[in-house]
């Protein structure tokens, strides 16, 4: 059963829709991940689902309550994309407070931070947190989101503007939570980490969803894998109905070394198949096939972009559904 239902969710700044009308449900345990380019609506998404933005339309219940009721604000761990910090407290000192806000008994508390405080590898938890640094400040930021042992975490960008390294430890510490079983909603730009921990994500742009699913779904609906292949004669007339998505004459060495190669993109192995067998049917051979599979970045430009991936595959398949009897 979902986790988190949005439906129709919208929010409008004046007469400008910052987010226009987002639905999606997030399952139990799932890493769900927001993305898209700066403006696109991803904190305003994020910042509705935490009860801190009145939607202006649409509705969100996260853990069965609407946002920002104190029953589901005692479920959610929010880290904020800039978390203004108190400067003069130590770390140890600033989570306990915010403990003690969530009622957590001090026991617990004291145990529950210096656990998470370890799991993160915070080191000088007694430093002032102004004296940190960016990433320790994230991590302080981190643990508090993760004071009162919520089920439900969003995070807005949790890894931006870190070094490579703090970058990955935050990315494989959310993994970890998502192993516990809490349920994670983060928006990121880096798709890599996106691609790597999310069970499904959310592509925004300009306020609106414009794609939504797993990344080998979205994968699939843009684009999908190619395979290239390589080959000293021209084997694409073998394709008939279902016609390469291109082909290139290629060049490969210098000088009198210089081949010439012929590139057929196509969108399946049975594709492969038959350029194989047409191209040495012709007395030429196949000299190399290469699987190429777009990244969600890849995606993710050509959707943003406006261009339409599909177009030559819909023509592909258009002809395919014509040939049919
Ligand atoms: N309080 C506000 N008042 C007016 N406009 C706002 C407000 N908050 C956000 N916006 C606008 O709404 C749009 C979406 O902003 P939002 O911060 O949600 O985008 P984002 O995807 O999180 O961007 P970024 O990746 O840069 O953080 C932007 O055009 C932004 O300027």
């Amino acid at each position: 059963m979902a986790i988190l239902e949005v439906d129709g969710l919208r929010k409008e700044y004046g007469d400008f829709p910052a987010v226009e009308g987002s639905t999606f449900a997030i399952e139990r345990g799932e890493v769900f991940g927001v993305v898209g380019p700066n403006g696109a609506g991803k904190t305003t998404t994020l910042k509705m689902l935490a009860g801190l933005v009145e939607p202006t339309a649409g509705t969100a219940v996260v853990a069965g309550r609407e946002p920002g009721s104190p029953a589901m604000q005692r479920r959610l761990g929010f880290l904020p994309e800039e978390s203004p910090l108190y400067e003069e407290m130590t770390a140890t000192d600033y989570l306990e407070f915010f403990a003690d806000l969530y009622d957590v008994p001090g026991k617990v508390a004291t145990d529950r931070i210096a656990d998470t405080l370890d799991r993160l590898d915070l080191e000088h938890r007694d430093r002032r947190i102004g004296n940190m640094s960016k990433g320790m400040k994230r991590k302080v930021a981190i643990a508090r989101a993760l004071v009162n042992d919520p089920d439900v975490l969003i995070f807005d960008e949790p890894a931006s503007g870190l070094d490579p390294l703090t970058t990955n430890y935050i990315i494989e510490f959310t993994r970890e939570l998502s192993e516990q079983g809490k349920t994670i909603v983060f928006s990121a730009h880096n798709l890599f980490h996106v691609e790597s921990i999310c069970d499904r994500v959310a592509v925004m742009n300009d306020g609106r969803i414009i794609a939504r699913g797993s990344v080998d779904k979205i994968r699939d609906e843009h684009g999908g894998t190619e395979y290239h292949v390589y080959a000293t004669k021209d084997g694409s007339d073998a394709l008939e109905d279902d016609q390469p998505l291109a082909v290139e004459v290629t060049y490969e060495g210098t000088g009198e070394n210089e081949n010439e190669q012929i590139r057929h993109v196509v969108a399946d192995m049975a594709a492969v198949e038959a350029i194989r067998e047409a191209v040495e049917a012709e007395g030429g051979r196949v000299t190399d096939i290469q699987t190429k599979t777009p990244s969600l970045e890849d995606i993710f430009l050509e959707i943003a972009s406006g261009a339409d991936p599909d177009a030559e595959r819909n023509r592909t398949r258009k002809r395919d559904a014509e040939a049919e009897p």
